[in-house]
């Protein structure tokens, strides 16, 4: 595998590339959930490109840039044990020029997770856009963890009429249900415990969609029995196009929760 620290280096790279590209965007600090995109893409492509970018953008003033874990000398491990052909680290500075032509993301993208973090979907698009360009990718590789974001890319390949398959792909989570997260390493031992109860809830809203409840409402109040004592910031249920119903629609419903730890917002949600 091969690291590739500047654009121009990607750029060679890429232009010299034939048959199938598979990429999977990421900020690193990588864990199953990345492996498991890793080697999807892996077997789905002739040639497999990761990108590792703490992305400036898409953090709102005061949220965890900084602080975000980095681990580089792990992750270029991690992506040559998934057989990945190269590896795109690039520094900020030259991802971004100050003047910038700007990616507006539709007003859908300030409910839920747009609603706390209002622009921040302007700034994921914007950078996917470039990381786009750079790598021009068969198929693009994305975690349903983060459903709105995936589904935001999906309307953006749309509307650009970007050649690009966008694939998504399953939540993986710690054998106890807890989803992976990057940010599962805020958690002290008491909220990682605590944190269990999201996956919990999403499990008996899953059941009882199954039995045949089908009123939004009534499953809410069952996932918040179930998270009781812990501080969520919100349970919603949309479709596969993030429109809020009030009835399930089994086979194109999602339920989101999002939980907070002190700083630490844990997100989940299931496809049902
Ligand atoms: N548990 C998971 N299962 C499947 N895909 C995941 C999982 N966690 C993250 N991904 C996907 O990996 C890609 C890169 O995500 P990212 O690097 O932000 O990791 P993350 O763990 O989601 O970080 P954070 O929790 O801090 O947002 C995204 O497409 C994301 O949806
Ligand atoms: C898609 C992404 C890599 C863009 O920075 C990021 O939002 C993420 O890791 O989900
Ligand atoms: N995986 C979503 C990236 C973020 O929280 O900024």
């Amino acid at each position: 595998m091969k690291v590739l620290k500047t654009i121009e280096e990607l750029q060679e790279v890429r232009k010299n590339t034939k048959g199938s590209v598979g990429f999977v965007p990421t900020m690193g600090a990588l864990h199953d959930g990345h492996i498991s995109l890793i080697k999807k893409a892996r077997s789905e492509n002739d040639t497999v490109f990761v990108s590792i970018f703490v992305n400036p953008t898409q953090f709102l003033p005061g949220e965890d840039l900084e602080a975000y874990p980095r681990k580089e000398q792990a992750d270029i491990k991690i992506c040559e044990m998934c057989k990945a052909d190269y590896l795109f680290m690039p520094q900020a500075d030259t991802m971004y020029s100050p003047e910038e032509v700007l990616v507006k993301a539709p007003n859908k993208s300030y409910i839920l997770e747009g609603k706390t973090r209002p622009g921040h979907f302007d700034g994921v698009l914007q950078v996917v856009l470039k990381l786009f360009g750079l790598t021009q990718p068969t198929n693009a590789y994305f975690g349903k963890k983060d459903a709105q974001q995936l589904s935001l890319i999906q309307q953006m390949v749309k509307n650009f009429f970007l050649p690009i398959n966008i694939v998504p792909c399953d939540i993986v989570r710690e054998n106890d249900g807890l989803a992976k997260s990057s940010r599962n390493v805020y958690l002290s031992t008491t909220q990682r415990k605590d944190a269990l109860l999201i996956s919990k809830s999403l499990y008996k809203a899953a059941s009882l969609a199954a039995k045949k409840e089908k009123d939004v409402k009534v499953i809410k109040d069952k996932m918040l029995e179930v998270m009781q004592g812990l501080d969520v910031e919100y349970v919603a249920f949309v479709d596969r196009e993030f429109n809020e119903i009030k009835q399930i629609q089994l086979g194109n419903t999602i339920i989101l929760v999002v939980a907070r730890f002190d700083k630490t917002r844990l997100l989940d949600n299931i496809w049902i």
